[in-house]
């Protein structure tokens, strides 16, 4: 039995107090009315959710409800203003180190050294988070071989498509093995089959590696009825939770049809 196989037996049991009821998890990530300004300019208003292990979590927004501003708070490019964050357990202002060991980021911008090989692009990022060389390798052919990539090892990163980035920017994310992957609208610009791909292969990670997962979105398509909701708009939640419950509660037939109804907005401003 591997490390990983231990570890997803673990993720997959309820945890129970000692008299036998379930316990809930620790959340991947918890936010806790976390309210953010920028200048007079008020971007987020008492945001609160939960983001379980194990879990795919949509982050369902228009452009400007605040997603990349609350990535930004999660992953302490700013300072918190009002409220907690905190990943399984650990405050991120308290104890920075050990939530930030936890969690990998993939930004909207692309993040790539264009001129490095994959291969490099990998190993300079295991060097930031002190993981030594020969195992930095290791751990780069290994992630690499899970998106497909092994062949493109000693490429250029401008030579890959697109999609191959992403996929390079999730593997290294993945690389110092975080329980919590957060995703900012990482198919924006990418075909339908890229689009797919990327969403399939971090769906499996939820589903293989425990992974509590946040995929800041603007589109519905992306999310499925089995998915955690959390509907974003204007700075504000309207709505989160399992998409079926989501839905039953608002009485909307599916998830176009209850954001038009939490946001009053209509379908046709709603594109890619
Ligand atoms: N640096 C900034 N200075 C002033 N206002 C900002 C700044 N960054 C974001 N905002 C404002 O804060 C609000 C939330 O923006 P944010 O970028 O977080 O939304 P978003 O959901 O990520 O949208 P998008 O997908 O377009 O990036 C918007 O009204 C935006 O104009």
């Amino acid at each position: 039995m591997t490390t990983a196989d231990t570890y997803n037996e673990a993720a997959a049991r309820t945890p129970t107090d000692p008299a036998g009821h379930d316990v809930p998890a620790t959340p991947a990530l918890s936010i806790r009315n976390v309210s953010h300004s920028y200048g007079a300019r008020r971007a987020l208003m008492d945001v609160a959710f939960d983001v379980p292990p194990a879990s795919f979590t949509a982050l369902l927004g228009l452009n400007g409800a605040g997603k990349s501003t609350l990535f930004s708070l999660v992953t302490r490019l700013f300072g918190i203003q009002a409220g907690h964050i905190s990943i399984f357990g650990h405050d991120i202002g308290r104890a920075p180190g050990e939530a930030l060991r936890l969690m990998g980021v993939v930004f909207q911008p692309r993040t790539l050294d264009l001129d490095l090989s994959v291969m490099q692009n990998l190993l300079y990022h295991a060097a930031l988070h002190g993981i030594g060389r020969r195992d930095a390798r290791l751990r780069g052919d290994e992630v690499l071989a899970r998106i497909g990539l092994s062949d493109r090892s000693g490429s250029k990163v401008r030579d890959l498509s697109g999609g191959q980035m992403r996929r390079l920017e999730i593997a290294r994310a993945l690389l110092h093995r975080p329980r919590l992957l957060l995703l900012d609208e990482a198919t924006v610009g990418l075909d339908v089959k890229a689009r797919a791909d990327i969403l399939s292969h971090v769906r499996q990670l939820v589903v293989e590696q425990g992974i509590g997962v946040l995929w800041a979105t603007h589109l519905f398509d992306e999310i499925v009825s089995s998915d955690n909701l959390v509907v974003l708009h204007q700075g504000r939640v309207l709505a989160c939770g399992e998409v079926d419950r989501v839905l039953k509660e608002i009485g909307a037939p599916d998830i176009n049809s209850a954001f038009m109804r939490l946001t009053g907005v209509q379908s046709g401003s709603l594109t890619q």
